[in-house]
């Protein structure tokens, strides 16, 4: 089959103006006619910043310098007006916040095929279609601030489809959504696929469930330069070292080694940290969760699992006293949880949200780690001394004094965590902790966390990652309608077929891997 070029970048270069090294370094490659490209790289190699770049975007919307050309459809994308590609090249960013702009999901969804002149008898039905193919019809006139974080991403995804692109990047699009969407959200890509002719660009750190839809890999590193290209199987089979080195994700069905499951801690005979008697909550009278019972114990890790919706994240509010319970009661290191005082509950307690930016106060990566202690009156060398080792901690040093909101999406989820830590707190709830990390953050933040358990704190974390949950909690907690339905040890989870099929979860990889291991002949 012979490919057109598509895109193609020559020695195309980008650098931020803030920054004293170029983000983008030299690149030259071309993605051509229905073929699907995986990009991949550290996390801060400069993939998101790429995929603007490619839509004509940047440099212009930012305070950016580039240089090198890239060409659609073999017209150089600056002679394009303003916006002109939007059309053509559509992106479904990491964050679903950012790309609305109406206030229903059915208004939203009409804003952009008006801007595209649909005729009005048709508006109707092609926003039925689009949303009865990702399974959200129900949800039309919701407003779209009421929706659970991945339920915005698919309404993210329908608003870039709807303009049926010629080439569609999708920059971790899956990373909010639950086990199960996950996989169909894939298997939606794949029939569109064959439906429409499509050039796809999918940026992904585990991209495990991908590879089936994926023809080619390109490899971007730390400085922002191209370090591979080529057939996916050859990249994950013969660069499996390389890689690794670079921190990136090597798919179960292609790695040599299985990560051994880490020893945990026996806590649930420990004290109870936390403690939630028959805790039930509803929003505009509709039940969200009912009768919850809960018991964290001391220096346990804990996983909440659930499909989009299943009220996690409003369980870590009620937790956290950002939202407050119908009825039942929350006890906090023996006292209720209403009793305590907000400074001494916050210092008690640490929440890392599930959109980091909900928590950025300051206008430098440094001052937000610094703030809370600056806050608590800490003397200024106590105070700069904490703040490095947590910057180095979570490889944040070099991005001191950038804004927060400047950071990659990676780098955004680290300094959220590195906030939290500036004292131990007895009990930290994270909303999806490793959302959009590579390889190697996930598992040094993973080790960090681990740290700080053993010094005795719960950590009580929500995630869509079966794989995080299989290594290393002790116990998880399964959400499905509005209530706890299943308490216990994961491996005993892994078991029941009929519970992870109505919670919308799947086993964790090592259990997936029988199926597809075979196929490439990989010897393990
Ligand atoms: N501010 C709000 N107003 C009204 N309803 C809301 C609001 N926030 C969330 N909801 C609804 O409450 C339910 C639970 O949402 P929640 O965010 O807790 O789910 P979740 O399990 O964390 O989902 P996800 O995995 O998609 O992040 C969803 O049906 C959502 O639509
Ligand atoms: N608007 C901006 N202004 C200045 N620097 C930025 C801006 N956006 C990103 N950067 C920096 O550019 C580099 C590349 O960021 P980018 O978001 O492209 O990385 P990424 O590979 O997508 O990362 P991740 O995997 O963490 O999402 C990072 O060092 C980041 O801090």
């Amino acid at each position: 089959m012979s490919h057109k070029p598509v895109l193609t970048a020559e020695h195309y270069s980008f650098s931020y103006e803030t920054l004293d090294q170029p983000t983008l370094d030299d690149l030259t490659f071309s993605l051509y006619d229905n073929e699907a490209t995986l990009l991949i790289g550290p996390s801060g190699s400069g993939k998101s910043s790429l995929s603007l770049c490619l839509n004509g975007l940047y440099p212009d919307a930012v305070e950016g310098v580039a240089s090198g050309e890239i060409f659609y459809r073999g017209h150089l994308i600056k002679d394009f007006a303003k916006g002109a590609l939007n059309q053509q090249i559509g992106i479904v960013f990491q964050d679903p916040e950012s790309q609305f702009c109406m206030i229903t999901v059915e208004d939203e969804l009409a804003f952009t095929l008006e801007n595209c002149q649909v005729p009005r008898d048709e508006i109707e039905h092609r926003i039925n279609q689009i949303l009865n193919h990702i399974g959200m019809i129900d949800y039309k006139q919701q407003a779209i601030h009421t929706l659970s974080g991945g339920q915005k991403q698919k309404i993210a995804l329908a608003s870039v489809l709807l303009l049926e692109p010629d080439v569609l990047i999708l920059d971790e699009p899956t990373a909010n959504l639950d086990p199960m969407s996950r996989l169909e959200f894939i298997q939606l890509i794949e029939q569109l696929r064959m439906t429409m002719a499509l050039t796809i660009l999918i940026i992904e750190h585990q991209a495990d469930d991908w590879l089936k839809l994926i023809d080619r890999a390109l490899v971007l590193n730390q400085d922002g330069q191209l370090i591979e290209d080529g057939p996916v199987d050859t990249i994950f089979q013969t660069k499996q070292t390389v890689l690794m080195e670079h921190g990136i994700f090597i798919p179960e069905q292609y790695r040599r080694h299985n990560h051994p499951r880490k020893p945990t801690i026996d806590a649930v005979h420990r004290k109870p940290c936390l403690a939630m008697k028959n805790v039930s909550f509803s929003r505009n009278h509709s039940p969200i969760l009912q009768h919850i019972n809960m018991t964290f114990h001391q220096g346990e890790m804990i996983a909440i699992v659930g499909e989009n919706g299943a009220g996690k994240s409003t369980l870590l509010q009620l937790i956290a006293r950002l939202l407050q319970p119908n009825d039942g009661a929350i006890t906090f290191l023996e006292k209720s949880l209403n009793d305590w005082k907000e400074a001494a509950l916050r210092q008690h307690m640490g929440f890392v949200f599930q959109n980091p930016e909900h928590q950025f106060l300051t206008d430098t990566t440094y001052d937000e780690v610094a703030f809370s202690m600056t806050l608590n009156g800490y003397d200024y060398d106590t105070i700069n001394r904490r703040t490095t080792q947590l910057l180095s901690d979570f490889q944040l040093l070099q991005e001191k004094w950038q804004n927060p909101f400047a950071l990659s999406g990676g780098q955004k989820r680290r300094l959220s965590v590195a906030t939290m830590l500036d004292e131990t707190p007895d009990l930290l709830l994270f909303d999806e902790p490793t959302f959009g990390q590579d390889a190697q953050t996930t598992a040094e933040l993973m080790h960090l966390m681990t740290n700080i358990q053993k010094q005795g704190t719960t950590i009580v974390f929500v995630t869509h990652d079966m794989d995080l949950v299989d290594q290393y909690c002790e116990s998880v907690y399964v959400l499905h309608d509005q209530k706890v339905q299943y308490y216990n040890d994961p491996k005993t989870l892994w078991q029941q077929d009929t519970l992870l099929n109505q919670a919308r979860l799947r086993k964790p990889s090592r259990l997936e891997e029988e199926k597809v291991g075979v196929v490439h002949g990989v010897s393990r």
